[in-house]
């Protein structure tokens, strides 16, 4: 008997099946992306060729892909990278798969720093930096700034490197090892200390979807409420902050009265809440302010609402 032979289109459709059939969220998708992968095309280059046979090596690669996804390794460790803001970013098992929600961090910092400066020239920390998402690409879109990106985990550290030299901001970010602000100098003060740390519940991270209790649990787990790493980072980022300094933090579900009480109780004059796509309180924005001062208060306006 012949033996069947694997085009692409065949190769999609038993792959859908598989992954349905293995709870994979997005089937479809899931397999055009990991073929693209094996054949290093763009998505359409799969339409286009339907009938195109696999050769015995690309289905061996494809068959590896597939296994791996279909035990719910997330995708982005898979094919090694995500798509974030205007670049794909290195990510590793080491990492943090990058989230749109944080694109609108990003976003609103962007924003804010020439209000900030006038020429966008600020100094900014990212805590818990992970791939290096937000600082590079914050760092990629204002070309007068600088800034440095800790995090506890050297390993983390070395993909975000890795991102920043790929990208091109390479020279005007350090990366440093900090357990959050331990290796920061205090005399070095910054415009914008931003970010996302490990937020969700203890207990709530065996309740998370397969995929995401893949990702490393030191960039998961907030600790009983999942607000340990805002205590911590409030208690001590006023310190660390210019005058006029921005603090901006990503927050999960729920968390956002909660931390900005603690912004408020730590030096801080002023909130402000920003959704993301589905409506949910996602993002904390906090300055510093002094009495009777209310320049600053147009920053907040400005970057929480949609943009
Ligand atoms: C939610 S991830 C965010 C990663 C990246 N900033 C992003 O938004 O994609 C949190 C990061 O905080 C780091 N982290 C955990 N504990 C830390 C600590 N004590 N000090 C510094 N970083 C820490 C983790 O290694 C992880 O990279």
């Amino acid at each position: 008997m012949d033996k069947p032979v694997w085009t692409i289109m065949k190769i999609l459709n038993w792959t859908k099946q598989h992954f349905e059939a293995k709870g994979v969220e997005n089937p479809r998708l899931d397999a055009e992306v990991l073929l693209c992968a094996v054949l290093k095309c763009e998505r359409i280059k799969l339409y286009t060729e339907f009938d195109k046979p696999l050769s015995e090596e690309e289905r061996d690669k494809m068959r590896s892909y597939v296994e791996r996804r279909a035990k719910h390794e997330p995708l982005a460790y898979i094919i090694g990278e995500r798509a974030f803001m205007r670049n794909n970013f290195k990510v590793t098992p080491a990492t943090l798969v990058p989230r749109p929600e944080t694109e609108l961090l990003v976003e609103s910092l962007v924003k804010a720093a020439p209000m900030l400066r006038a020429d966008g020239a600020v100094k900014a920390l990212d805590i818990g930096t992970g791939s290096g998402a937000i600082i590079v690409s914050l760092l990629d879109y204002l070309p007068a700034a600088v800034g440095v990106g800790v995090d506890i985990s050297n390993e983390a550290l070395a993909v975000a490197k890795e991102n920043a030299a790929a990208i091109g901001v390479d020279k005007r970010v350090a990366f440093r090892q900090s357990d959050l602000f331990s290796n920061v100098p205090v005399e070095k003060k910054f415009d914008i200390i931003v970010s996302n740390p490990p937020y969700i519940p203890a207990a709530d991270i065996a309740t998370l979807a397969q995929d995401v209790q893949q990702e490393p649990r030191t960039a998961l787990d907030g600790g009983a409420d999942g607000l340990d790493f805002y205590r911590r980072i409030c208690a001590e980022a006023a310190e660390h902050l210019a005058e006029d300094g921005l603090l901006a933090f990503e927050i999960g579900i729920d968390q956002s009265e909660a931390v900005q009480k603690l912004c408020l109780e730590h030096g801080f004059a002023k909130t402000a809440v920003r959704m993301d796509y589905a409506g949910i309180p996602r993002m904390i924005f906090a300055l510093k302010e002094k009495e009777g001062e209310d320049k600053y208060e147009n920053i907040l306006l400005e970057i929480t609402k949609e943009l």
